[in-house]
């Protein structure tokens, strides 16, 4: 006997960070109160992701005592707080309770040029002083170090700050693709790239929005390529058009390691965090959202149906019930077919033969030219038929 194959991309290879309390503050309707802040953080906790990124303190006094309520209510995953590479904003996070920073610099011309005026020297000698301080004075944190803007910066210029801020101690460094510009390739190649230049124990982080509908491949592909932990928002929400979802991303990666998502996630909790932050955010869940849409497991076409009563997997790559959705069967449509209603009548305790059946289900499909059936009148003209 063999042992089953290792998964193409083991869950354990990489962790969530999840941002909606840090990215999804920055979402057009992310407006989150006191209370909304310890909803989230508890769903996100009872869910089971690893860490959870929040806002800079340097917001405001309340961001502040937030963080300080958030990092003591003794939840299991790690707090991050999100903060620029200063002086300033590091001594005021150190002692919030959180369990690491997570500092950035934009190294991209754009943002050397429009943001904060820093050469990459100067970046690199701010890194030092800022990451030497909290070396010396506060050891247990865990620091990251991202270049903003990565996927528009020069190559020469992040391998030197890549390996200098990795020279410097980091836990972990950071690519984010800011203005969601990266190709999947791009992405691949950049991780394989940056580890080359960084410690064996350093871990790679990737943020990527979703300008270009790039956001969940390129998530996989950073991990595919190596990156050892990837932002997320509930929904995907953040500034612009958001960043990876996480539901997107899980679905990605359920298909590589089912066994392993299930270990580590409460996964029939997604749909009660995306009604969660659509809530909070007053908009509704999109129809065609990964997993909990409310068209993401709706089957139509009688073909599909056809197979999918003989098996749901021959349409489904995922199935709704680990993530706690079920499936609708839209039986009465112009598209529909003969199995589909077969199948239908059987479950009213009708039966057609073939001539019969067929004579329904064209009369159903005609009926559904104008205007679709719901269930009742579907049923209603199953049982007419049978009777007629
Ligand atoms: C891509 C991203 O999502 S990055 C994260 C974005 N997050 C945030 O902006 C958090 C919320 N922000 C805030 O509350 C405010 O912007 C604050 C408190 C951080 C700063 O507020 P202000 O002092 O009023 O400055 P303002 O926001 O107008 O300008 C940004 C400042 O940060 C500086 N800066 C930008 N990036 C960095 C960095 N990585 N490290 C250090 N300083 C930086 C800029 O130079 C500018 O400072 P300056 O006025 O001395 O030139
Ligand atoms: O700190 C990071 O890595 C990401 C910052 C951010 O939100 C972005 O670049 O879009
Ligand atoms: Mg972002």
């Amino acid at each position: 006997m063999t042992d089953s194959p290792a998964p193409l991309i083991p869950a354990h290879s990489w962790a969530i960070i999840d941002s909606t309390l840090r990215e999804g503050e920055q979402f057009a309707r992310g407006n989150f109160k006191t209370d909304d802040k310890v909803e989230i953080a508890r769903a996100l906790d009872a869910f089971g992701v690893e860490f959870i990124e929040v806002t800079t303190p340097m917001v405001s006094a309340q961001t502040l005592s937030d963080i300080r309520l958030l990092t003591g209510l003794g939840l299991k995953a790690r707090f991050l707080t999100h903060v620029r590479c200063h002086m300033e904003d590091v001594q005021r996070a150190v002692d919030t309770g959180v369990h690491g920073l997570d500092l950035l610099f934009g190294t991209s011309s754009f943002l050397r040029e429009f943001s904060h005026g820093k050469s990459i020297a100067q970046i690199i000698d701010s890194a030092q002083s800022v990451i030497g301080w909290i070396k010396d004075n506060h050891p247990d944190l865990e620091i990251r170090f991202s270049a903003e803007d990565t996927f528009r910066s020069e190559e020469t210029d992040l391998m030197a700050v890549y390996r200098a801020v990795s020279d410097m101690g980091v836990h972990r460094v950071g690519l984010a693709d800011t203005v969601g510009v990266a190709t999947p390739r791009q992405v691949y190649t950049l991780v394989r790239e940056v580890r080359k230049v960084i410690h064996a124990e350093c871990g790679i982080e990737f943020h990527g929005h979703n300008d270009t509908g790039c956001a969940v491949s390129n998530a996989y592909e950073a991990v595919e390529a190596g990156a050892t932990h990837i932002d997320t928002t509930i929904l995907g929400i953040g500034e612009r058009n958001g960043i990876t979802p996480l539901g997107g991303f899980l679905a990605r990666m359920f298909t590589f390691d089912p066994m392993g998502l299930i270990d580590k996630y409460d996964l029939e909790l997604l749909p009660e965090l995306d009604r969660m932050v659509a809530r909070m955010v007053d908009l509704p869940i999109p129809w065609n959202n990964y997993l909990t849409g409310d068209f993401a497991y709706n089957h139509k076409a009688g073909m599909h149906l056809k197979a999918i009563y003989l098996n749901p997997g021959a349409y489904e790559a995922i199935p709704p019930g680990v993530f706690g959705v079920g499936r609708r069967i839209q039986a009465a449509s112009k598209v529909t077919g003969k199995h589909a209603i077969a199948y239908k009548a059987r479950e009213l305790g009708l039966h057609y033969g073939e001539d019969a059946l067929r004579r329904v289900t064209d009369h159903i499909k005609a009926l559904a030219e104008h205007n679709e059936l719901d269930d009742e009148h579907l049923e209603q003209v199953l049982r007419e038929w049978v009777s007629a």
